[in-house]
This record gives structure tokens, C-alpha cells and sequence, in this order.
């Protein structure tokens, strides 16, 4: 017997989990796995909403007949082309040759270039309506949220909307599906690192996404994303972070990272985040960055507003893996972060000055002096090292406000 969830009235979820894939993209870790989550509206007009990654086409199928039988489906909207949703296109072709598929004018220049041949479609614009008999489906293009084709359909009476990738995360959906159904602080961090490394470069699109359905007097029962769970308890949580996220708003912390092989430059990092907390900032994390992804850094580099970098010098630049750190975070369009800079070279140097000339590109507001130790820190660097944390908790505690701690997913 399949699992079969109703999201509302008429309208299910037939999403599927993935715990076998490593890498998202290929390049983000899935420790905790990832779901693709797509819906079915069972109406007069049979609708489908997205569908998932071809590995998993047959547990999808299987799904939509185990709730429509012997029904046909009447159409297949697409609202992201990205073939972790749109892998499974061919399959509903095949089993339902009759379907129409729905997207606007990109959605069909990307499904011809992908899989080619395609027919039976049906070219949507901005604020197209739909009607499935007690279901009525209107279209919003979201472009670049974070692919050119993105867009939201909207269920008018059962007010849900269904928005791709946006607000959604990682993590596969274990029984709960729901965010009333779920321990939302695990879902907090797998969001935000979505957020971050995927979609978080496209924060402008976002506020226009966000704008745009707030102009529409879009009333919001349900959120459903392409990935992660489904808000139907505290849809405007997911909203509200997702506005502060693309207005790149923090939290009061700071996050140290460094590159180091022997371990000096490590001691400096400890030295620092002590000084830190000795100064009351309590949200302090350090990364060795040869060990923790980047995706898991940047995720907290998004969140707080301090971040001190340090690293070793190797072969007259940076340590490779603050290299790629920090090529990520030029990539991202992060605005707005306090930096500290520090580390060790012991004869031509080549970290701390690429670090420096990092944060003069980017234009960061720098706290304390540059520190480069010669070989190992003596007393000297890790007198510039208190002053780089004293300079670093200074700002931030002078912006304190009374909501710094307001947190909606951990309520
Ligand atoms: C492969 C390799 C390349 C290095 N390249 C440089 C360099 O280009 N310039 C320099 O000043 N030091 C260089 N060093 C020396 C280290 O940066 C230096 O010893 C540093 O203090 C090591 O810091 P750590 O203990 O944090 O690893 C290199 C060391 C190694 C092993």
C-alpha cells in the first residue's frame, strides 16, 4: 500500500525522497538526503505540479495512479525546468499520452533543448488563470528565482501556492511532511544552506518574487515547495526568512574560518573566538576549512554578520581550500559583513595578502589590523589578533536590538 498525503482539499503530494545521491548539483552534500516533492490536484481537470529526479519516475507514477486509478491526466505544469523536477516529464508522457504540458515561453525553449519533440503545450503568461472544475490555478513568472523559467502557481480556492524552488531546503521528508508534522531547527539549517549556495545570489529576484505576490493580495494558506516541507501551520515564517535572507539581514555572531597544515594558524583562529566570547558574542563558529564543506560555512556566513578569515600562505597565494572559499563567496553577491583578516607565512607570504585584496574587491568593512605571523604567533599577533575580536564585537554589540534573537522556525 502507498503512502498517499492530502496537502488540502483535493490536491496531494507525490513527492519522493532521495537518500542514495551524495552530491546536489553534484557539488552540495546530502547527508541527510533531499526530497522532490510534487502535487497532484484531482479534479475534474487532473493536474500535476512539477515532477521529480528520473531515478526516482517509477515511485512517482506509481504514486499519481495509486490516487487518480484509471483517470487521465489533463496537464502537467512545470514550474522549474532544473531536471531534479523536470526528470520525470518523459514518464508522465508516456503513461498519459494525452497530457498537456503548462509553462510560459521559457519553460519550452529549456524542455526543447533538454529532451527535444516536445507537443501538447500550453504556453502560460504572468497572471494566466486555469480551471480544473473546483480548482483554480493562476501563474506568476518568478524569473531567476533562481533559474530564467522559475514560476508559482497559485490555487486560488484552496489558497496554495506552489512555488518550486523557493523556500525550499534540503533534507528528505521522514514521515512528516508538514512543518507542523517536522523538527523544524534541523529544516532551519538544511533551508538556509539551500538558500544560500543555490538561490542566494539571486536575492534581488527574490525580493521581486516576494514583492510581486504581495502586490497580488495573494493570500497564503499553504506554502509548497519544490523541496523540504510543506507549510500549511506558519506559512509567513518561510516568508519572513526568506525577505531577510534576500535584504541580506543577520544575526548577531561572527563566524572564523581558516586554512591551516601545521596548526598555527588554527591557534590564532582559538585565540580570537576566545577573545570573542570573553567580549559577549555567543554565536561564534569556527571552521577548519580543509575539513567542512563550503556549503555548510557559507550557509552560516549568510546568517551572521562578523566573519574573520585567516590562512596559511601555500605557494604564494592562499590555502586552497580558503581559496575556494572565498571564490564562493565572491560568486554569492553577499553584502554587508564585518571581516577580520589573519594568518602565517614564514618567507614570501601570499594568504593574508590575497585575503586582503579580497575584501578591498568586495568592499567590506574591515575590524582590527591585518595579522600575519612569521612561522608560529608570538605575543605581538595575538596582541593584534584581541584587538581584530575586541574591534569585531564592538560593532556588533553597538547594534544590538531588542528582536536580534526572534527566530520563528525555533518557536
Ligand atoms: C606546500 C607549502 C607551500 C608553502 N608556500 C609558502 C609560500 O608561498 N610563502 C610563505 O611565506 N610560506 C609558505 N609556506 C609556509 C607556511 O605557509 C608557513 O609555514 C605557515 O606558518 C604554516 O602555517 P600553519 O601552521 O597554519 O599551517 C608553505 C608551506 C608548504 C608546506
Amino acid at each position: 500500500m502507498i503512502n498517499t498525503v492530502a496537502i488540502s482539499e483535493g490536491i496531494h503530494y507525490v513527492g519522493v525522497n532521495d537518500r542514495e545521491t551524495h552530491l546536489f548539483e553534484n557539488l552540495w552534500p546530502l547527508d541527510k538526503g533531499v526530497s522532490y516533492n510534487a502535487y497532484l490536484i484531482n479534479d475534474e481537470k487532473v493536474a500535476i505540479i512539477d515532477t521529480v529526479k528520473s531515478t526516482k519516475m517509477d515511485a512517482f507514477i506509481e504514486k499519481v495512479g495509486s490516487i487518480i486509478g484509471d483517470k487521465k491526466v489533463d496537464y502537467l505544469i512545470i514550474n522549474h525546468m532544473e531536471p531534479d523536477h523536470s526528470g520525470a516529464i518523459k514518464a508522465v508522457k508516456e503513461r498519459y499520452p494525452e497530457v498537456t504540458i503548462v509553462g510560459n515561453k521559457k519553460t519550452f525553449d529549456l524542455i526543447e533543448s533538454f529532451y527535444g519533440g516536445v507537443r501538447n503545450l500550453h504556453i502560460i503568461n504572468d497572471g494566466d488563470e486555469l480551471d480544473l472544475g473546483k480548482h483554480q490555478l493562476k501563474f506568476y513568472l518568478t524569473p531567476m528565482v533562481h533559474w530564467p523559467e522559475t514560476m508559482m502557481t497559485y490555487e486560488v480556492n484552496e489558497k496554495v501556492l506552489f512555488s518550486a524552488d523557493a523556500f525550499g531546503g534540503f533534507g528528505t521528508l521522514d514521515g512528516g511532511i508538514f512543518d507542523d508534522e517536522v523538527n523544524l531547527e534541523f529544516y532551519t539549517d538544511e533551508i538556509r544552506r539551500y538558500y544560500s549556495n543555490i538561490v542566494g545570489k539571486y536575492g534581488m529576484m527574490v525580493q521581486k518574487a516576494l514583492n510581486k505576490l504581495t502586490d497580488a493580495g495573494i493570500d497564503l494558506k499553504v506554502i509548497a515547495p519544490g523541496h523540504g516541507p510543506v507549510w500549511r501551520n506558519n506559512p509567513s515564517c518561510i516568508l519572513d526568512y526568506y525577505d531577510r535572507w534576500s535584504k541580506a539581514e543577520t544575526e548577531e555572531g561572527v563566524v572564523i574560518v581558516y586554512g591551516s597544515m601545521y596548526g598555527n594558524t588554527q591557534k590564532m583562529a582559538d585565540f580570537i573566538a576566545r577573545n570573542l566570547s570573553e567580549k559577549g558574542i555567543k554565536n561564534i563558529r569556527i571552521y577548519d576549512s580543509s575539513k567542512t564543506h563550503p556549503s555548510y560555512i557559507i550557509s552560516d556566513i549568510w546568517r551572521f554578520k562578523g566573519l574573520i578569515l585567516g590562512s596559511c600562505a601555500y605557494n604564494t597565494g592562499l590555502f586552497p581550500s580558503m581559496e575556494t572559499l572565498i571564490h564562493k563567496i565572491q560568486n554569492s553577491q553577499l553584502k554587508n559583513r564585518y571581516v577580520g583578516i589573519f594568518g602565517t607565512a614564514s618567507w614570501s607570504g601570499g594568504g593574508v595578502s590575497t585575503l586582503q585584496k579580497f575584501i578591498e574587491d568586495i568592499k567590506w568593512q574591515q575590524v582590527g589590523p591585518t595579522i600575519e605571523a612569521n612561522s608560529s604567533p608570538k605575543d605581538k599577533d595575538f596582541k593584534g589578533c584581541e584587538v581584530i575580536a575586541w574591534e569585531m564585537a564592538e560593532k556588533l554589540i553597538g547594534e544590538r536590538t531588542e528582536t536580534e534573537d526572534e527566530n520563528c522556525l525555533k518557536k
